[in-house]
């Protein structure tokens, strides 16, 4: 499967009367195609009464080891935060081409996304350009296909408060929004080799309920013997606004995830994803499931 390329940036559609007051300061960097406005003031003070829940452990299933916040995102704010980040990110959609015979067809990615952070071995200086980590030196033209972008502060507040509660360090940031039902995720685990073994990600929800759903991977039979483990049940949490998903230890290397499309009453509505995770070495940008 060849990875294309990424479709053109597009502002989306602004809410009649936006649930937040913009923030005259701006994160502005060359590799945005606009300036982001900072996280309004309302919403930094809010978020230090975050969690608004305190996490529940699920790890009573083989090889899962979930924190699950519900919600995390204080109420009172969740949508006047969903609605800013529609509204400032700069959201495409990826499109890439695959080849069935010698037939080639375009395939649109069923979500809108956006991509900040680079991993450990570079980091911004103030000023945002883009050195080694160890050095400080600029780095050599090559080492990225995609230009990292840096963590705008409306995001990196939230990074920051997240790494405090989980106790993990995050320096990579993924959102995803679903324009409606039709919009999803299929069934992957983020088990990229440059986020390491055990990787712990959190995973935030704003905007319509939408199910998460996991399964365990398929168990190959015990070699030599005839021991059949059966996998744990699926499970299905009811996602809603605010809530948080921290996945962390074996999850990725044993359980795959998925936000599948949705009819009924959530349906016309949006809804945003936050992950925060920690790329360790540099990738290819292969951080891409249908
Ligand atoms: O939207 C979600 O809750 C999940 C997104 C996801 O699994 C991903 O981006 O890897
Ligand atoms: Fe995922």
């Amino acid at each position: 499967m060849k990875r294309g390329a990424l479709d053109s940036f597009v502002t989306l559609v602004a809410p009649k009367k936006p649930k937040y007051e913009a923030s005259a300061d701006k994160s502005s960097h060359a590799s945005y195609p606009f300036a982001i406005p900072h996280l309004p003031a309302q919403f930094t003070e809010q978020l230090g009464f975050a969690p608004s829940e305190e996490g529940k452990p699920m790890n009573d299933q083989l090889d899962l080891d979930l924190v699950y916040y519900q919600p995390y995102i204080p109420s009172s704010i969740a949508s006047g935060v969903f609605d800013f980040l529609r509204t400032e990110l700069p959201f495409y959609r990826v499109k890439y081409n695959i080849t069935r015979g010698s037939i080639q067809t375009q395939v649109n990615t069923p979500r809108f996304t956006t991509v900040f952070g680079v991993d450990e071995t570079s980091r911004f200086t103030a000023s945002g350009a883009l050195v080694d980590a160890k050095s400080g030196r600029p780095i050599e033209a090559s080492r990225y296909k995609c230009k990292p972008r840096p963590i705008p502060q409306c995001l990196d507040e939230l990074r920051k408060i997240t790494e405090g509660t989980t106790g993990e360090t995050f320096n990579f940031c993924l959102v995803n929004y679903y324009a409606d039902g039709q919009d999803s995720i299929s069934y992957h685990s983020d088990d990229e080799r440059f986020l390491g073994p055990n990787p712990a990600i959190a995973s935030f929800s704003l905007g319509a309920k939408r199910d998460f759903l996991m399964k365990h991977k398929p168990i190959p039979p015990k070699q030599g013997g005839d021991v059949i483990q059966e996998e744990p049940k699926p499970i299905k949490l009811a996602l809603g606004p605010g809530d948080m998903v921290l996945m962390r230890g074996k999850t990725q290397a044993n359980w795959l995830h998925s936000i599948p499309k949705r009819a009924g009453a959530e349906a016309g509505r949006g809804r945003i994803n936050i992950t925060f995770r920690k790329a360790m070495v540099k990738g290819d940008g292969e951080l891409l499931s249908v």
